[in-house]
């Protein structure tokens, strides 16, 4: 079975630690450090956001594929994986999150 293209992305990016900036964006944002990687996030994070707020179902599907594209090298660039997230959500599984808010509160 093909491998799923997320996670196909998330070893393209860990394969492009430490590669040439100048023939790699991803190796480019590595090189130039976490926090512009994570204002990179904050950026496409607003792009999406706002695509969403004007109805533009294409632009948001764009947008928020740049949004986890950045958010995967600043998850690998802090050494979190995607199984790292996958666990994360199973523990959440079943856990309403009205539930969840109100239990933080007690
Ligand atoms: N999924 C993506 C992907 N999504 C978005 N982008 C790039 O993200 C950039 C975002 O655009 P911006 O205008 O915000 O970036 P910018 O102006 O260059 O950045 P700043 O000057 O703002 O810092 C564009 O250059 C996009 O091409 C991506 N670049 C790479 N990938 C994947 O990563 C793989 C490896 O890419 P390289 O590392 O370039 O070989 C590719 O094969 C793709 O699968």
């Amino acid at each position: 079975m093909a491998q799923d293209p997320i996670d196909q992305l998330e070893a393209t990016i860990h394969a492009r630690k430490g590669a040439d900036p100048a023939t790699s964006y991803t190796a480019k944002l590595f090189a130039r450090g976490r926090r512009k990687i994570a204002q990179k996030v904050g950026e496409e994070a607003v792009e999406t956001v706002i695509a969403a707020l004007v109805e533009d179902k294409a632009a948001l599907v764009g947008e928020a594929t740049d949004l986890v594209f950045h958010l995967l090298v600043l998850l690998a660039e802090c050494d979190v994986t995607l199984d790292d997230i996958r666990a994360e959500i199973a523990r959440r599984e079943g856990v309403s999150g009205i539930d969840e808010k109100a239990a933080r509160k007690a």
